[in-house]
């Protein structure tokens, strides 16, 4: 693993504000980082025609990374764990990581690598979000790059299921680790089953808490998430808890009691950009969960900060109110 080095000068305030967490253990996201190449549409555009959007910009994206955006504007020290490759493309990412204090001393750089992207088509009426993404060559990080890790700097650790073979091992580790440790010391385990491949489906024994979406819940032939929580519980291990958003339907959670448990969606008032909505509703759950909250509460924080995402473009309103 190369560690990145080019590190951007902090304000004083960027300082101040790291030095007051310096203490504090952080939560690592392991995942995608990429480029998002955001087109805002007035109306889905037609195949072969000539539109004019609303706006256009340059959005660091994928989960992981999203997830690691959405922690830090809630005042959570987080870092990122993933690849990235070189060039201006990667020295945006970088600088934008640094720009909300995301520590990204774990990320592997592939010089010879293109850098994943996504041309993303946001529909300012609907919100809806169409992802075209690429990713041609860039590797991800393997257990090998995280043994080289210190865990005793995380008090929870989410992985964004991309290598499952790989995540399978270095979750592995951090169970040895968590293994000579007191209850109250232990690292959190969380895996996110987003996409419907095949080999994500080993991680659903692997967390303490699992997070399937609506797109493999309905791959897996369910059509609500209390469904999906139901039929997909027996999957994973004892005592775990399984999460499932479901976009304006809010979200569920099933745990070892057998109680489902619900949070309705708190839509804004307008409807603007639903593009990350799950990655924030991830990071709002492992802000609660990580400081001791009920799964309830995580639940409702979850769909509150994700609601309250949907009516703006981007993160930073998360911070405002
Ligand atoms: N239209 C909406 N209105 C209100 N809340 C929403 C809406 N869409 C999403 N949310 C909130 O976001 C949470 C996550 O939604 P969902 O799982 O559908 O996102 P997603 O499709 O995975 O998003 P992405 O993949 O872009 O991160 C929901 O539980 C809900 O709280
Ligand atoms: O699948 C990758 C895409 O998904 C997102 O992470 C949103 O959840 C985008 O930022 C990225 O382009």
């Amino acid at each position: 693993m190369m560690t990145c080095v080019r590190v951007k000068v902090q304000t004083a305030a960027e300082t101040s504000a790291r030095t007051n967490m310096a203490d504090q253990k952080k939560i690592l996201c392991v995942g995608l980082v990429c480029l998002d190449i955001i087109s805002v549409v007035e109306e889905y555009p037609e195949e072969d025609t000539d539109t004019r959007c609303v706006s256009q910009r340059w959005q660091r994206g994928g989960n992981a990374s999203n997830s690691c955006t959405v922690l830090s504007l809630l005042g959570a020290p987080c870092a990122f764990m993933g690849s990235l490759a070189a060039g201006p493309v990667a020295d945006f990412i970088l600088e934008d990581f640094q720009k909300f204090g995301i520590d990204v001393s774990l990320v592997s750089e592939h010089a010879q690598c293109v850098s994943p992207s996504s041309v993303v088509i946001s529909n300012i009426h609907t919100g809806s979000r169409t992802i075209l993404h690429m990713n041609r060559d860039l590797p991800d990080v393997t257990a090998e790059d995280f043994s080289r890790i210190d865990l005793a700097q995380f008090k929870w650790i989410h992985w964004e299921g991309r290598n499952a073979g790989e995540q399978v091992k270095m979750i592995q580790q951090v169970e040895k680790f968590n293994a000579q440790l007191p209850d109250r010391q232990r690292i959190g385990i969380s895996v996110e089953i987003e996409k419907t491949r095949e080999p994500l489906y080993e991680l659903f024994p692997c967390g303490d808490v699992v997070f399937v979406s609506k797109d493999v819940a309905r791959h897996f032939g369910f059509d609500s998430p209390e469904a999906a929580l139901k039929g997909l519980y027996p999957r994973v291990k004892k005592g775990a808890v399984l999460i499932c958003a479901w976009a304006e339907k809010g979200a569920d959670a099933l745990g070892p009691d057998g109680l489902l448990l619900h949070s309705d969606a708190f839509p804004p008032e307008t409807l603007v950009d639903t593009l990350g909505a799950g990655d924030t509703f991830n990071a709002g759950v492992l802000h609660t969960l990580s400081n001791g909250g009920s799964v309830q509460d995580a639940l409702t924080f979850g769909c509150r900060i994700a609601g309250r995402k949907c009516g703006f473009h981007g993160y930073d309103g998360i911070r405002e109110k």
